[in-house]
């Protein structure tokens, strides 16, 4: 990729959707590291001033609740984790505002969890919100809402990572950038001296998904969830709606302003093709499937190649129990996801038409309001069957 070409992409995202991990908020010794957050408040405000509209996703209020106090370790009892969290929250937001205030700004602090965007009309009222917000000149800074996780929320909806890539997809952000304590992605273990910075990711492949050591290197206080591998995911979730994602360095001086400027900073992912419709993207990427579907091979390519709805005749088998209008996944035979739609059938309902021509719907059913069980407006091709690899 040429120098130009970045930059061109960089100065384009008029929006930008900036998420800080703990690993770059807090010291080794868990505490809120103030000078820091100041340093990232006085970015997003340089970035504001410059004409672009900024939304902050940060983590860091574990840590800061930690520091706040005086533990010496991080509890593993969830309640009093929460309790730590909303002690270090407003901590947190007290360093923010206070930095803000001084270039003008606002700080509007947004408590959301993956699991809210799920609901079609708070997926909707976060957006109004956040649009209030931006006329207003306020910067939004998200958290996830430590309070109402459980460990079953966490392992299905995941963690501030992916809620920035689903943030960015609902209000269509050009840009997410994923500030972290590594310059970038790195080919191998960023220990190691013979690794070396990936400058540019075309697609995110296999490949790509096995430089992601392990999950987050939570040695110490455990701060941080998610790991290279979780922002690999949020940057496929953004990349394969259209939007781009730089991983950067957090500590890096001038950070946001260098990368935005087109300087050859941390690991840029490439949008994957055409931008993709909000109500696309939240029946893709956003809604946390209610079942699966298993297609036969039939299917997956009429699906997959052939640009087709999804006919009963091809379903082989399907999990869950869903309701008319919820959103499933489709799978092949191996069980590798491919797409994504909202259901016309339930599964009750479906689980007597799978595998039969549509004409016979009437006879098994009694009716036969929809010829499709997924009508292709409300389907999205997702993974490798998008990527083509
Ligand atoms: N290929 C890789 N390139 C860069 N970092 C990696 C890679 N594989 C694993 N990592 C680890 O991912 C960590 C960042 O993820 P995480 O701990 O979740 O940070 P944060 O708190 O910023 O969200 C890095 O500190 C690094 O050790
Ligand atoms: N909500 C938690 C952060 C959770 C999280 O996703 O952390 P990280 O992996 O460092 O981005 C907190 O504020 O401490």
């Amino acid at each position: 990729m040429t120098d130009l070409l970045r930059k061109s992409i960089l100065d384009a995202a008029d929006t930008v959707v900036v998420k800080i991990g703990t690993r770059s908020l807090t010291a080794p010794n868990g505490a809120l590291d103030e000078a820091q957050v100041v340093s990232v408040a006085d970015q997003v405000a340089a970035v504001v001033e410059s004409g672009r509209r900024v939304v902050l996703v940060s983590s860091g209020a574990v840590g800061a609740g930690i520091a706040r106090l005086g533990l010496t370790s991080r509890p593993t009892d969830l309640a009093q984790l929460q309790a730590v969290a909303a002690v270090g929250q407003s901590h947190m937001m007290e360093a923010y505002n206070r930095t803000l205030e001084v270039h003008g700004l606002h700080a509007a602090q947004v408590l959301l969890t993956a699991a809210d965007l799920n609901h079609r009309r708070r997926y909707l009222n976060i957006r109004n919100t956040l649009a209030s917000l931006f006329e207003w000149g306020a910067v939004p800074i998200i958290n996830e809402n430590d309070t109402v996780r459980t460990y079953e929320l966490r392992q299905t909806f995941g963690d501030n990572d992916r809620l920035a890539a689903l943030v960015t997809n609902l209000i269509r952000a050009p840009l997410l950038v994923l500030l972290t304590d590594v310059e970038g992605l790195y080919d191998g273990d960023p220990a190691s001296e013979s690794s070396r910075v990936i400058p540019t990711v075309e697609r995110i492949d296999d490949a790509t998904m096995s430089f992601a050591g392990g999950t987050a290197a939570n040695a110490g206080l455990r701060l941080s969830t998610g790991g290279m591998g979780s922002k690999l995911e949020a940057a496929r979730i953004a990349t394969e709606a259209g939007e781009h994602v730089v991983l950067a360095n957090g500590r890096r001086p001038g950070v946001l302003m260098d990368l935005l400027a087109g300087e050859p900073v941390g690991t840029l992912f490439l949008a994957e093709g055409e931008s993709v419709s909000s109500r696309k993207r939240w029946i893709g990427w956003t809604v946390q499937p209610a079942g699966t579907l298993t297609l036969d091979a039939g299917a997956v390519r009429a699906v997959v190649s052939g640009g087709s709805s999804l006919l009963a005749v091809g379903v082989k088998r399907l999990t869950g129990d869903f309701k008319l209008g919820d959103i499933v996944a489709l799978s092949d035979e191996s069980g590798v996801e491919v797409a994504r739609g909202l259901t016309n059938y339930s599964a009750d309902d479906l689980r007597m038409i799978a595998g039969q021509p549509s004409e016979s719907f009437a006879g098994i059913l009694g009716r036969c309001p929809y010829s499709e069980v997924i009508h292709r407006n409300n389907l999205v091709l997702i993974g490798k069957a998008r990527t083509g690899c």
